[in-house]
């Protein structure tokens, strides 16, 4: 164990009845670090936050939280945490859930403050029965922010949300992550984890399959996207192992998507084969395909 680290998950297991939703998962998170935990439905990314935030108790292994047990009420008042499912009181008005919550913490952040930047300052007087699933969701992430955490466990928190709120909300984790804040988040957005974190942990069946840097994570997948215009359909080229089109009224419908292992003979195969392309780019996999690579291989 080390003490100084804000999350400590060692030799985890934890099972429902015969299910194993986590089999022997070793995690850590340093202070300050952003963590995305991906995995498919039923990895066991929940059980894992549910774990860290004292909420569950492992059959095997410990989890430290901030150098102490996470059951302990002491080491959870470092603690903001936004589950998938957010029971917030109906009758309530926005203003009064903040101001209570707020109320439990030394030196929480203003209301006033939190609603701006979370952009609820109009609905600061609604009910929380009237809000939209979005202004719900980031009311939720807000909530979890109130009294100045250390550790910041957010679970799919953007999931249902508009893109515009989306970003919104990846700005709010930015900023307190830039403030010090060490963040685990899960999401089924691969493009979320890919935006915001700089450390994946990709888990699978209760299993850690990879844990690694963002760009070392990327760099395991051998795939490159190959993008260009052509008049023609390219999809069943040689070595084309799988293509991507935009719709037929999309801004540019000859644009598309080859994934390949080596960019260059298809490049020069299409060249040789006479297609007249243009705009040509070349990129890495996303981490979309290296999560689909991942969890194929077992
Ligand atoms: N309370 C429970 N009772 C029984 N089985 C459970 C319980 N909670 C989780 N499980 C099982 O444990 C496994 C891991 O579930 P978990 O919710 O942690 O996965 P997840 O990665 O969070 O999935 P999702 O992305 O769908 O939220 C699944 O097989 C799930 O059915």
């Amino acid at each position: 164990m080390t003490p100084d680290l804000a999350v400590d998950v060692d030799c985890v297991t934890r099972r429902f009845g015969a299910v194993v939703a986590l089999d022997d998962v070793s995690l850590t998170v340093r202070p300050g670090e952003l963590v995305g935990l991906l995995g498919p439905n039923g990895a066991g990314k929940s059980t894992l936050l549910s774990l860290v935030s004292g909420l569950r108790r492992p059959d095997s292994g410990t989890v430290r939280l901030l150098g102490g047990d996470p059951r302990d009420a002491r080491s959870r008042t470092g603690l903001g945490i936004t589950p998938q499912e957010t029971g917030l009181p109906a009758t309530l008005r926005v203003r009064e859930v903040v101001d209570f919550v707020a109320g439990h913490f030394p030196d929480p952040v203003p209301t006033g403050d939190l609603l701006e930047q979370f952009g609820l300052t109009e609905q600061a007087r609604r009910q929380t029965g009237a809000l939209s699933g979005g202004q719900r969701r980031r009311l939720a992430v807000a909530l979890a922010l109130v009294g100045r955490p250390r550790v910041l466990l957010l679970d799919e928190p953007t999931t249902g949300l508009d893109v515009g709120a989306r970003h919104a909300l990846w700005e709010a984790v930015r900023a307190y992550h830039a403030d010090g804040g060490t963040v685990l988040l899960t999401s089924h957005y691969l493009e979320e984890v890919q935006a915001l974190a700089q450390r994946v942990v990709v888990i699978d069946r209760g299993v850690v399959r990879a844990d690694d840097a963002l760009d070392a994570v990327l760099r395991r997948v051998s795939l490159r996207r190959v993008v260009l215009t052509a008049p023609d359909d390219l999809s069943a080229w040689t070595g084309v192992v799988r293509a991507e089109r935009p719709a037929n009224d999309a801004a540019d419908p000859a644009r598309q998507t080859l994934l390949t292992s080596d960019a260059d003979a298809l490049v020069r195969d299409l060249v040789l084969g006479g297609i007249d392309f243009r705009d040509l780019e070349i990129r890495g996999a996303s981490l979309d395909e290296a999560f689909a690579e991942m969890v194929a291989v077992r």
